[in-house]
C-alpha cells in the first residue's frame, strides 16, 4: 500500500470521502488549562486548548496535526471524556459529556476508544493479552463469559491475530502485533468513537503502513467516528477525511483534506508541509524553516499565538485573535488575519 496518494495498492480511491451524517463527537470552544506544574510554569497555568470548536461524523476521520505540545492529545482525552474540559463543551451523540470517572460517564464509555502510540507501555506485562482485552468487555458490558470468549476470539481474528494466543503475555507480541493487541482492546466494546493518538509512530516502518490499513478497514467496515492524531502528514493525507492543524492549543486551519494539502493558506500549515516529502513534486513547496521554538503555552503571545514565528506578521496581528474564516472553499477554514494577501 502506497500511503503517500490517498490509494492503495489495488488503485482504488483512498478513504478521503464526504460524510454528510449529524456529528456524533461535537468540542466547542473547548479550552483546558493545567494547574501549574514544575519550575518553568512560574505559577501560570498551561493553556493546552484555547477555544477549539471540531466535530466528528459517524463514519468520519478527522486527522489533527501540529507540533510536539500542540495540544493534540489534550484535544483528544477532551473529546472522549476523559479530561474534564475548563472551558466549553463537548457534546456525545447529542448529550454533554459527563464528569470523567461518573457513573453516566461510565455508562457511555463503551461507545469510545482508544488506541495509544506506545502499545506495550499501556499494557500490563504480568497479565495474558486476552485477559487485558477482555476488561473492558467485563466493566462496560453485560456480556456472559461464554459470550465475551467469543467476542474476544472474534476480535483477535478480526485485527490479524490468531485467537489461539489470548492466553499469551505481551513480551510474546512484536510491535505491529501488539499494535494490533491495543487496537483489539479499544473496539472490543464495539464503539462508534476511536481516538487514534500516533497509533503507528512508534512503530517499525515496514509494518507502519500494515497498521493504518488495518485502521481504514475497520473504519470502514465499522461505521466509526475516528480522532487520528499524527504527525505523520502522509498517513492523515491517506486515512481522514478532514484535518485540523492545531498551532499551541489553537486551530490555525481546517478543511478537508484533498483541499487543505493541496493549498495549505495559513503560514503555520504551508511551513509544515513544506517540511514533509510527500505531495506530488509539482506542488511542493519551497522548504521552510520556522525560526525559534514555539512559545510556552504558559505564556502564549498576544493575537496570533503563531505570530512570533511567522514571517508574514504585522503589529494588527499582536492585537486581535485571528478568526477561522473561510478560504477558498466552503468547508476550508483559515485563521490568519492576512491569509488575503499572502496567498
Ligand atoms: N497533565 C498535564 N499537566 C500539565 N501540562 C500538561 C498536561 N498534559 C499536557 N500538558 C501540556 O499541554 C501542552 C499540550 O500537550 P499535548 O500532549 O496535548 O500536545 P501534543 O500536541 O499531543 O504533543 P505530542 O505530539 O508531543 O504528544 C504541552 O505543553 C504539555 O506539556
Amino acid at each position: 500500500m502506497s500511503v503517500s496518494d490517498g490509494r492503495d495498492a489495488a488503485g482504488r480511491e483512498g478513504l478521503n470521502r464526504p460524510h454528510d451524517t449529524a456529528p456524533l463527537v461535537v468540542a466547542e470552544a473547548v479550552e483546558m488549562s493545567f494547574a501549574p506544574r514544575g519550575i518553568l510554569a512560574r505559577g501560570r497555568p498551561v493553556r493546552a486548548v484555547a477555544g477549539v470548536d471540531a466535530s466528528v461524523a459517524r463514519g468520519e476521520a478527522l486527522g489533527v496535526v501540529g507540533e510536539s505540545g500542540s495540544g493534540k492529545s489534550t484535544l483528544g482525552r477532551l473529546m472522549l471524556g476523559l479530561l474534564a474540559a475548563t472551558g466549553g463543551t463537548v457534546r456525545f451523540d447529542g448529550t454533554p459529556l459527563p464528569r470523567p470517572g461518573s457513573a453516566a460517564w461510565r455508562g457511555l464509555r463503551a461507545r469510545m476508544g482508544i488506541v495509544f502510540q506506545d502499545p506495550f507501555g499501556s499494557l500490563d506485562a504480568r497479565r495474558s493479552v486476552g485477559a487485558q482485552v477482555e476488561d473492558g468487555l467485563a466493566i462496560h458490558t453485560t456480556l456472559s463469559a461464554a459470550e465475551r470468549r467469543a467476542r474476544l476470539e472474534a476480535m483477535f481474528l478480526r485485527v490479524g491475530l490468531d485467537p489461539e494466543r489470548l492466553g499469551a503475555y505481551p513480551h510474546e507480541f512484536s510491535g505491529g502485533q501488539r499494535q494490533r493487541l491495543g487496537i483489539a482492546r479499544a473496539l472490543a466494546t464495539n464503539p462508534d468513537f476511536l481516538v487514534a493518538d500516533e497509533p503507528v509512530s512508534a512503530l517499525d516502518v515496514s509494518i507502519q503502513a500494515q497498521v493504518v490499513r488495518l485502521l481504514a478497514d475497520l473504519r470502514r467496515d465499522l461505521g466509526l467516528a475516528m480522532l487520528f492524531i499524527s504527525h505523520d502528514l502522509p498517513v492523515v493525507r491517506h486515512l481522514c477525511d478532514r484535518v485540523i492543524v492545531m498551532y499551541l492549543g489553537r486551530v490555525m486551519e481546517e478543511g478537508p483534506v484533498a483541499d487543505v494539502f493541496a493549498r495549505p493558506s495559513h503560514p503555520y500549515t504551508r511551513a509544515l508541509l513544506s517540511a514533509t516529502p510527500m505531495l506530488d513534486p509539482a506542488r511542493r513547496l519551497t522548504r521552510e524553516i520556522l525560526p525559534g521554538e514555539p512559545p510556552s503555552p504558559t505564556a502564549p503571545p498576544s493575537g496570533c499565538v503563531f505570530r512570533t514565528r511567522c514571517r508574514h506578521a504585522q503589529p494588527a496581528c499582536a492585537e486581535e485573535v485571528p478568526p477561522l474564516r473561510e478560504f477558498g472553499g466552503v468547508a476550508h477554514r483559515v485563521a490568519c488575519l492576512r491569509a488575503d494577501e499572502i496567498n
